[in-house]
This record gives C-alpha cells, structure tokens and sequence, in this order.
C-alpha cells in the first residue's frame, strides 16, 4: 500500500503540489490526470524522491520513503517515462536487465527474467534479445521501456506519459498489454496522463489534479457520474458521459433471461459495444454468450435503464 500524505512541493511563490493526501491500493493502477502545469509530473517523481518533497511525506507498506535512501528507493520502484529513456548502446536484454544486474542477480535468472518479460510483452526472445533500441519499432521500444521498469519486480512502478509518443491504434494495444500484464504480475502502477480517455481506460482508481490540488480521488464511474468539480465536468466531457460509462459496464451485468437474434456478444464486452451491435444490425436487443453457450440478451431498453441509474 502507497500511503501519499500532505505531500506539498513549492517552487518560490508556486505550489507545484499543494497538500496531496491519497491511499494507493497494492495491486492495482491509478491514473492521475489533469491539465498541462497542474503538478501531476511532480506529484509521480516526489513519490521516489527524484523530487525531494517540501512538506508531507511517503509511505510505502508502512515505511516512510524518507528514511530510506534515495538511490536504494528507486530501484524498488520501477520508472517509466515517455519516449522509453533507453540506452542506445545496449541491446534489449541489457537494458532490461540494467535493474537486476546493479542488484547481482545471477546471470541465469537474469536471462529467464528478460526472456519471460519479452514473452509476456508478446516479443519473441531469440528474435528480439540481441536488438538495439534503433531496431525496433516505436511501440517495441515502448513495451522494452516498460519491461525494463518491471524487470526486478518493483514494489511500485511509476509511469509519466508513457504512451503518449505512440500513434492511437499502437497506443491502444499498448494499453490492453499494460493492464493484461498488470493483472497477471499483480503490480502496483501509478501512471501520469493527461488524457482522461487513457485515465478511465486504465485506472481502477482515477486522480483528477487542478492547479496543485487533488481535486477527485475515486472509480472511473464515479467520476463520470459524480464528478466533484465543474473543472471534473469538463475533463470529463458533458457530451460522451453516458457513452463513456457505457465503456466501463460489461454486458454481463445486466444481461436479462431469453433469447435473441443475430450473432452474439461474449459477456465481457461492454454496453457500448452492445449498443454500437443494436444500433447497427436495427435490432432492440443482442443474445450474450459465455463459453460459447448462449446466456441471454441485453435489450435497449436495458442499456438505458443503466445509464440513468447513477452508481
Ligand atoms: N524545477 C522547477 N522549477 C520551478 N517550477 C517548476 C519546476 N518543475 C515544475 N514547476 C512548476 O510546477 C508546476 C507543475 O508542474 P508539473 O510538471 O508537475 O505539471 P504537469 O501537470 O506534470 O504538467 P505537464 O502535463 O505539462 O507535464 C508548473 O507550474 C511548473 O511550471
């Protein structure tokens, strides 16, 4: 567990970040959003001291960041950051291991950690273990950057605007392999954006920040149907709100007994999804499958009803 606690960081007469107090949960994401100057980026680097906090403090699983020294603390968080940072001069294994080798592992648990890493990011190890970072595509080094943060198992992993170098379709799959790898790793991820789509898509928790402040602290569809703030409303976007909650909410909830026709979602896809398959085939209710067995349908007049009951 992150305990962030009043942390405060004041340049001359600005507060970069004023009093920010949040829980962060072990094994799960929290994005923190806001707009370009409202102290997301400081907030992430005084969390491992790459900004030394002027009030407030840290806690990792009880143990206050400050008692622990700055170059020992980074590398129990692992730290991301846009464009990758990798060294051009070492192939992909070496800049994946560069973690694990300052801390001595073993060469042979080195090699099957940068080999399962690459696995996992769908990277083929004999094929991409001995490439330089100029040899892969935007996106492979992207996923490398990544692996590297994730290498020697970090209590926390940091990430500022990790995707926002890569083109929307690559930067939606990266995306899903965040969360798929996220989920199978059990790691904990705080992860700066300033697009509220990517927040919402990846946080299980979503932290909105204006000018300093930490002005929400709460579940994507909270934000979407609670927002605290006019400043939240409008990051948010008044006009996509029901389709944006419609993203989150799987088909499974609401899925009603009987039949339907034409061909069928699986349970996990979302009511947008089931509304985009109605309003396209004209039809008022779409059959849901699980396993490949048929468990029912999800009607209009479902979806609708979700929408206007506010969780
Ligand atoms: N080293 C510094 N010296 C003085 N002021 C700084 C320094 N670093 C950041 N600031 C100021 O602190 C405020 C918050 O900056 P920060 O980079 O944390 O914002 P951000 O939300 O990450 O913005 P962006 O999305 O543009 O990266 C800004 O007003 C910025 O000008």
């Amino acid at each position: 567990m992150i305990e962030i606690d009043r942390l405060t960081k004041t340049y001359g007469a600005t507060k970069a970040v004023d009093s920010v107090s949040m829980t962060v949960e072990a094994g799960t994401i929290t994005a923190i959003v806001g707009t370009s100057g409202s102290g997301k980026t400081t907030l992430l680097r005084m969390v491992n001291r790459l900004e030394e906090p002027s009030a407030g403090e840290v806690r990792i699983n009880g143990t206050s960041t400050l008692t622990v020294k700055p170059h020992i603390l980074r590398r129990r968080i692992g730290y991301a950051i846009q464009g990758h940072g990798l060294f051009p001069h070492h192939t992909v294994a070496r800049n994946i291991a560069a973690v694990p080798e300052l801390l001595q592992w073993p060469r042979d648990r080195i090699r099957a950690r940068v080999d399962e890493l690459l696995d996992l990011f769908s990277m083929d190890p004999a094929q991409f273990r001995d490439r330089y970072p100029s040899d892969l595509s935007g996106g492979q080094q992207q996923r490398v950057g990544v692996a590297r943060a994730l290498a020697s198992r970090p209590d926390l992993l940091l990430m500022d605007e990790p995707f926002g170098a890569l083109d929307p379709i690559i930067r939606a799959r990266a995306q899903d392999d965040l969360r798929r790898i996220q989920q199978k790793l059990g790691s904990t991820i705080m992860l700066v954006t300033h697009d509220m789509e990517e927040a919402m898509r990846l946080g299980d928790k979503v932290a909105v920040m204006d000018a300093g402040r930490l002005v929400q602290y709460d579940t994507p569809a909270r934000i979407i149907t609670r927002p605290a703030t006019d400043f939240v409303a409008d990051m948010v976007g008044d006009v996509e709100r029901p389709l944006r909650l419609l993203s989150l909410i799987p088909v499974s909830e609401i899925v009603a007994d009987g039949p339907a026709d034409g061909a069928a979602l699986p349970a996990g896809a979302s009511l947008r999804d089931a509304l985009s398959a109605c309003l396209w085939t004209g039809r008022s209710a779409v059959p849901v499958e699980q396993d490949g067995v048929q468990i029912g349908h999800v009607s209009l007049d479902a979806i609708r009803a979700r929408v206007e009951f506010h969780p």
